[in-house]
């Protein structure tokens, strides 16, 4: 089945980088899927286990918390686990397969996306993985804000993708006419500033992915 058919309806959202209660709620008001908290220091987003507590804590039922991980040590991933609510890993270094999976946690694997780069061979680099998440390459590893050439995704990965990489409510709706993901990630687009969400933002980047994925459930 090719990912056009697959989609039929709205991709499912994930909104990461969330550093304050506030935002979080109001993702998850404006219909969020996912709801991701960064565990690599070096970026602005980046939340301690204390503080990622008080955001989890915060979280409804059915609403799928995601811990993002680059390159990091296992401890850190297991002592987060064992602290907090996390449903899902999100890997967005240069982790391979068996580091992936030794934390028996369902997991998604980023793919920075730039030429050269085959993802249909790195995607099945990641039997384990849940989903593949295609971002743009740059420096710092992610949530740069820049969008990637979408004509690089492949007809098929042989499993879900998620797209991600300087997403906003502008382009979103032509890159789910494109791309067909089963899911997108936004995180700078839909910022005032880094690690502050802006609910206009959201709203709009709700709207413009909502009818971009009805229109695709009609055609
Ligand atoms: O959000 C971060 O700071 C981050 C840091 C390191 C790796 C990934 C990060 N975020 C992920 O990057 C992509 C793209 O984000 P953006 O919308 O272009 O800002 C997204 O998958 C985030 O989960």
């Amino acid at each position: 089945m090719s990912r056009a058919t697959a989609m039929a309806r709205i991709p499912r959202l994930k909104i990461c980088g969330l550093t304050r209660r506030e935002d979080l709620l109001c993702a998850v008001r404006e219909g969020a899927d996912a709801l991701g908290l960064v565990f690599f220091p070096p970026s602005p987003r980046y939340v301690d286990l204390r503080a990622a507590a008080a955001l989890a804590n915060a979280v409804p039922p059915f609403v799928t918390i995601v811990g993002l991980f680059v390159n990091a040590d296992p401890a850190l991933v297991r002592a987060t686990l064992a602290a907090l609510p996390i449903h899902l890993l999100q890997f967005h270094g240069d982790e391979d397969e068996g580091y992936c999976r030794q934390f028996d946690r369902p997991y998604i694997k980023a793919a920075r996306v730039r030429p050269g780069l085959d993802l249909v061979q790195y995607a099945a680099r990641f039997p384990s993985a849940q989903a593949i998440l295609l971002d743009a390459f740059v420096e710092g590893y992610g949530g740069g804000g820049k969008i990637f050439d979408w004509a690089l995704v492949p007809q098929s990965l042989g499993k879900p993708l998620i797209l991600s990489g300087g997403l906003d409510a502008d382009n979103v709706g032509e890159a789910v006419r494109r791309v067909r993901p089963a899911a997108v990630d936004v995180s700078s687009g839909v910022e005032a500033g880094k690690g502050i969400k802006d609910v206009e933002k959201i709203r709009a980047f709700v709207a413009a992915l909502r009818a971009a994925g009805s229109e695709s459930s009609d055609g």
